[in-house]
């Protein structure tokens, strides 16, 4: 294809003006490393580095145009545009040429991975080839690979979207976090619907503010979503206003769901100890739905899911039907064992303030006996969350033991004390596999025992390396050590 055909519309004139129009492109990248013969390289300002240092090596390699932001000294033609990265999403877009049909997106800082989840089960049921793609991998009716970005880079992406269009996959629900959408990783997809299920403390060390934040996950509604496409938002949100109002002022189609919503509206919740039963109107009908998984905020997810499937063609009564036979996500409150004497051992992927304030919340009415909580904090990720993690857990668990989680290249004492500063009766066990041993053997009737933090994870890491390690695993080993 020609670099003139990639551009289109909106980077048609910055390409004619560089005269490389009629440059035949056979690849693109923004990583010089990987650079072949015949690639457009995208010289893209990160994080860490400056993709402009390596445009002579690029060139070197093969490429026959670069995309930079500014004017570099090149012996190939450079296309200067305001926005590289949204040039490389849309321009690998049109590389691969196709998609699953009906996309859409959610993004929120809790229950992404949940909702991708539940839409992909919602319309498996409805008969349609559907995946889902996020934090936790992809899931297709052939595949089940496991993940590493919740939104993966926009060549990654594309590839990966032509490819489950060549499987036959007609529906596909992705996740779009905060970096993601930051960084124009999903601006090349063509969506027909996209929800938003909250917004809470995350990601403070690469967000300024919270009105930042907000701004990132809000470019799903301003930027990405075509007008006039429905827009599924959780109502009861303390961002939830500011959502709907964005979605309204782009001219969405806004369905609003939860206590205070509209299209799906939530009338009463029976919670009993792996399900719940929920009344929800919609359209004027009155739906009786049997949610088999514990968690009020299961409902909140059930429901943006459901939006979701019935905005892209599923009738109501089947998408509420289905949500009968939800399975959570891997490592989301998820069931991983139990004592004799009837105790519960879940996992769980809280690794922010809001969701591990939720699960330990969502816990307690079954809860008999003690809650007891497992968790740390991640390295090089936002420290200001550790303390407020420690002091939502020694509000809400009777037993709180703070361990490492993905250390990373900080020093884990030094996390765990920022952690502790919180939580004054809190138990410090550094290594993992010992803090899950140390909650296990402390369960008796009545208890629950949460492992957050890690949830579908299948490593600890640890400086630059990663060990072997699923919190699944050590629950389980455990509990055959503890409660024969
Ligand atoms: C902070 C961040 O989000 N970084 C992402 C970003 O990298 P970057 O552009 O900042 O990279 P950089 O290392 O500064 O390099 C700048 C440029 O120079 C290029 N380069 C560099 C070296 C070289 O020799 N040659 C070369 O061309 C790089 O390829 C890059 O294009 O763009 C890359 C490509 O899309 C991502 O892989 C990378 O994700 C890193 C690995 C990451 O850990 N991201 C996490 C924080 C993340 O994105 N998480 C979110 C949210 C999870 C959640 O919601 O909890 C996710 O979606 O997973
Ligand atoms: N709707 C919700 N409201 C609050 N907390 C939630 C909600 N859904 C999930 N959680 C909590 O957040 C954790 C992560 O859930 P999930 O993986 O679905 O979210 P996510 O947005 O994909 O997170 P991440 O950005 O880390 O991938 C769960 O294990 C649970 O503790
Ligand atoms: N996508 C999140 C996952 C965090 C999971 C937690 N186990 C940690 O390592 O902090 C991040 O990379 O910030
Ligand atoms: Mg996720």
């Amino acid at each position: 294809m020609l670099l003139g055909g990639l551009a289109g519309e909106e980077f048609g004139e910055q390409v004619a003006a560089s005269g490389a129009a009629d440059v035949e492109v056979r690849g693109l990248s923004a990583d010089s490393r990987r650079v072949e013969p015949g690639t457009v390289f995208f010289a893209l300002s990160g994080s860490k580095a400056d993709g402009s240092a390596y445009v002579a090596q690029a060139v070197e390699k093969g490429a026959v145009a670069v995309v930079a932001s500014h004017a570099l000294d090149a012996t190939v033609p450079v296309v200067i545009v305001d926005h590289p990265r949204r040039f490389l999403a849309l321009a690998a877009a049109r590389l691969v040429g196709r998609q699953p049909k009906t996309m859409v997106a959610v993004t929120g800082t809790a229950g992404k991975t949940s909702v991708a989840s539940f839409t992909r089960q919602i319309w498996a049921e409805a008969g349609q080839a559907a995946a889902q793609i996020g934090t936790t991998g992809v899931i297709s009716p052939k595949r089940n690979d496991y993940g590493s970005l919740t939104t993966p880079d926009p060549l990654a992406l594309h590839t990966l979207l032509g490819e489950l269009a060549d499987e036959g996959v007609t529906h596909a629900a992705m996740e779009a976090s905060s970096h993601g959408l930051d960084q124009s990783r999903l601006d090349g997809v063509a969506l027909s619907a996209a929800g938003f299920t909250n917004l809470g403390r995350d990601h403070m060390d690469y967000h300024p503010t919270m009105e930042d934040y907000m701004a990132a996950k809000m470019r799903l509604f301003d930027t990405l979503l075509p007008k006039g496409a429905p827009a599924v938002i959780f109502a009861d949100d303390a961002w939830s206003d500011e959502a709907i109002r964005a979605a309204n002022a782009c001219g969405h189609e806004v369905r609003t769901v939860g206590r205070k919503g509209d299209f799906l509206s939530l009338k009463r919740v029976e919670h009993f100890r792996h399900k719940q039963v929920a009344e929800v109107h919609h359209g004027g009908d009155i739906y009786e739905v049997h949610i088999p998984l514990a968690g009020d905020f299961q409902i909140a997810n059930a429901l943006v899911s459901a939006g979701l499937a019935i905005s892209t063609g599923v009738s109501p009564a089947v998408a509420l039907k289905a949500l009968e036979h939800l399975k959570g996500a891997s490592g989301r409150l998820e069931l991983v064992g139990q004592t004799k004497a009837g105790a519960l051992a879940y996992v769980d992927y809280a690794h922010k303030p809001e969701a591990l304030e939720n699960v330990l919340t969502s816990v307690r009415p079954f809860t008999t006996g003690r809650v007891i909580v497992v968790f740390g904090c991640g390295g090089d990720r936002d420290k200001g969350k550790r303390p407020i993690m420690g002091e939502i857990a020694s509000r809400l668990a009777d037993i709180t033991i703070v361990t490492d989680d993905n250390p990373r290249s900080e020093v884990p004492a030094t996390i765990r004390s920022e952690i502790m500063a919180a939580t004054p009766k809190g138990i410090e066990i550094g290594d993992r596999a010992q803090a899950i041993r140390a909650g296990v053997a402390m369960m008796s009737t009545g208890d629950t025992l949460i492992v957050a933090g890690k949830g579908h994870e299948e490593g600890q890491t640890v400086g630059a390396e990663t060990h072997p390690f699923s919190d699944h695993q050590e629950v389980r080993k455990a509990l055959e050590e503890f409660d024969r």
